[in-house]
C-alpha cells in the first residue's frame, strides 16, 4: 500500500497559511506555491537511493555519494500544477517535465484531458505528479492512468491541499501511488471546492478571476 504523508514542516505550514488567506494576491500566491513545491520536493526525495562514486577533489581521491536509481520526471497538471513546477525544478534541476492538461467540468466535476506530452523514455522514469489541489481526485486519477498507460511504474503525487474524499478515491483506484500533501483539509463541498481550502488555485495563480 502506498503512503499518504502530510508534510508538517513549519515552513510549509506557515507558507500554506499565507496562501489560504483570501487577501493574498496573485503575485505572492504564485511565488509561495512555487516555494512550497520546492520544500515538499526536499521532503519527498528524502528516501532517494544513493550509490558510491569515486571522485578526485583538489586534494586527493575519495569515495562519495551520488543519487542512484531511476531518473525523475515532474508532471504538472495544467494549469494550476504549473505554479509548483519552478520550485520543484529548483530542487531537482536535471528532471525532465511531462505536461498533462486537464480541466474539471464545473457542473459534473469530471476531468477532461486536453493535452499530454511526455518525455520519450517516460516508462523508464519515476514520475512525480504535481497539482496544488486534490478535491474529488478525478484529475489526479486520470493523470495517473495516463502515465500507467505509457508504462510508468513508479508514480508519486504531491498536492498542497488534499480533501479526504480525494485521498480515499486515489487509494482505492491506485493503492500503489504515494500521496504527499501540505495539508489534509476537513471536507469536499457539494460545489467541488475543498473546505477550508484556498479557493480556486488556477485562478489565484494566473489572476483569472
Ligand atoms: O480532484 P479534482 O476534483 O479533479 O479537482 C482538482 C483539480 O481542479 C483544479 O483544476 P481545474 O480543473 O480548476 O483547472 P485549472 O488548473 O486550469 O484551473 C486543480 O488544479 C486540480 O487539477
Ligand atoms: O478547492 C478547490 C477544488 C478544486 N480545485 C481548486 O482549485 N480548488
Ligand atoms: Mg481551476
Amino acid at each position: 500500500m502506498g503512503k499518504f504523508v502530510v508534510l508538517d514542516h513549519p515552513l510549509i505550514q506557515h507558507k500554506l497559511t499565507i496562501i489560504r488567506r483570501k487577501e493574498t494576491g496573485s503575485n505572492e500566491f504564485r511565488r509561495i506555491v512555487g516555494e512550497i513545491g520546492g520544500l515538499m520536493t526536499y521532503e519527498i526525495t528524502r528516501d532517494l537511493p544513493l550509490k558510491d562514486v569515486e571522485i578526485e577533489t583538489p586534494i586527493g581521491k575519495t569515495t562519495q555519494k551520488e543519487i542512484a536509481g531511476k531518473k525523475l520526471t515532474i508532471v504538472p497538471i495544467l494549469r494550476a500544477g504549473m505554479g509548483m513546477l519552478n520550485g520543484v525544478l529548483e530542487m531537482v534541476p536535471t528532471a525532465k517535465v511531462g505536461v498533462i492538461g486537464m480541466y474539471r467540468d464545473e457542473k459534473t466535476l469530471k476531468p477532461h484531458e486536453y493535452f499530454c506530452k511526455m518525455p520519450k523514455d517516460v516508462s523508464e522514469r519515476e514520475c512525480l505528479i504535481v497539482d496544488p489541489m486534490l478535491a474529488t481526485g478525478g484529475s489526479a486519477i486520470d493523470a495517473i492512468g495516463a502515465l500507467k498507460k505509457r508504462g510508468v511504474k513508479e508514480i508519486k503525487l504531491a498536492v498542497l491541499v488534499a480533501a479526504p474524499e480525494g485521498v480515499k478515491a486515489i487509494r482505492e483506484k491506485y493503492p500503489d501511488v504515494d500521496i504527499y500533501a501540505a495539508a489534509e483539509d476537513e471536507k469536499l463541498l457539494d460545489n467541488g471546492y475543498i473546505f477550508p481550502g484556498l479557493g480556486d488555485a488556477g485562478d489565484r495563480i494566473f489572476g483569472t478571476k
